[in-house]
């Protein structure tokens, strides 16, 4: 599938295919069109001053394999999700000087701990069971505003379920910034060549960067939207949402319109 489309005078979906054994391009028209892929993204990697001329390598951490080439180099990984403290820890006990940019506020959990939130979710309501698990957390992790880790308001399952935010599994990385075997930073305000100038003032000297800063809904590639239908619409809870025009349904199984789009259909 190239592209697809609605034609408002058709009053018909259009969707463009390529054959892939005649190589013809085909055109399907449909007063519906439903789609049943799955969401795909792509590496998502912010736009950093300086990033085009940084000597060193610059990754996304969905091309990170594991940290056999790391060794002895310093590398910064940016940020702070499940991605970017697994990669870091994994780093670090490759021998690399690892540190990582830690930008907002994240909770950080054990999988005991989510575990037991998960059970808990059967049994109470969500605001209780964050309470719970926050306690636990604190219990296990201490305050970790010290070392750089602030924790939102919101509580992690709260979280999860209305903006799709994860906290953070820890799988080893906090006792080792607690040791100080990872280095926690500001975001980046910029790069010279392989110096990184964080927030705080601080600047190191970089071999490798390694983005883990999530993934970007690929969509609106092949989605024409040139009505806007979607980017106006409003970020909305899950399940099936009428748009203004009332000409189309999503049913959406994330909690972004956009981001999350997973089936669609013209009424
Ligand atoms: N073991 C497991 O269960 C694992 C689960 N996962 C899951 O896979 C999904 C994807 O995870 P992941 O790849 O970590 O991506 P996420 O989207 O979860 O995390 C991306 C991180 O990058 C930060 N970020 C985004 N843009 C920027 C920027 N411009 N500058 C600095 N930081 C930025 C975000 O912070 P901010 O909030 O500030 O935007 C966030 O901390 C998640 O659901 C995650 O939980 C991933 C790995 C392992
Ligand atoms: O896949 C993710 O996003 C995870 O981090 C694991 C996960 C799935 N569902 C959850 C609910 C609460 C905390 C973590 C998870």
């Amino acid at each position: 599938m190239k592209s697809a489309f609605y034609d408002v005078d058709l009053e018909k979906w259009c969707v463009k295919v390529e054959n892939t054994l005649s190589g013809a391009q085909e055109m399907y028209l449909g007063k519906f069109l439903v789609v049943a892929s799955g969401e795909n993204s792509v590496g998502y990697i912010p736009q950093v001053r300086g990033l085009d001329g940084f000597n060193g390598q610059a990754i996304h951490s969905s091309k990170y394999e594991n940290g056999k080439k790391y060794g002895g180099k310093n590398v910064l990984v940016v940020d702070s999700g499940n991605s970017g403290m697994e990669i870091a820890y994994d780093l670090s006990n490759s021998g690399a000087n690892t540190s990582i940019v830690v930008r907002s506020p994240v909770h950080v959990l054990s999988k005991e701990i989510v575990f037991f939130g998960m059970v808990l979710l059967k049994l109470l309501p969500v605001t209780i069971v964050d309470k719970v698990v926050v306690g636990l957390g604190k219990l296990k992790y201490g305050n970790l505003s010290k070392y750089g880790i602030q924790k939102p308001k919101q509580g992690p399952f709260y979280l999860k379920a209305t903006k799709g935010r994860s906290p953070t599994i820890d799988v080893g990385c906090i006792k080792k910034i607690k040791t100080i075997e990872i280095t926690v930073l500001p975001s980046i305000t910029s790069i010279e060549g392989n110096l990184i100038r964080f927030e705080n003032g601080i600047y190191n000297w970089y071999d490798a960067i390694i983005f883990a800063t999530g993934y970007k809904s690929s969509v609106l590639n092949w989605l024409k939207d040139d009505n806007c239908y979607l980017t106006t619409m409003e970020c909305h809870e899950r399940g099936s949402h009428i748009t203004g025009n009332q000409k189309m349904v999503f049913t959406a199984l994330g909690s972004q319109a956009v981001g999350c789009l997973h089936m669609m259909h013209i009424v």
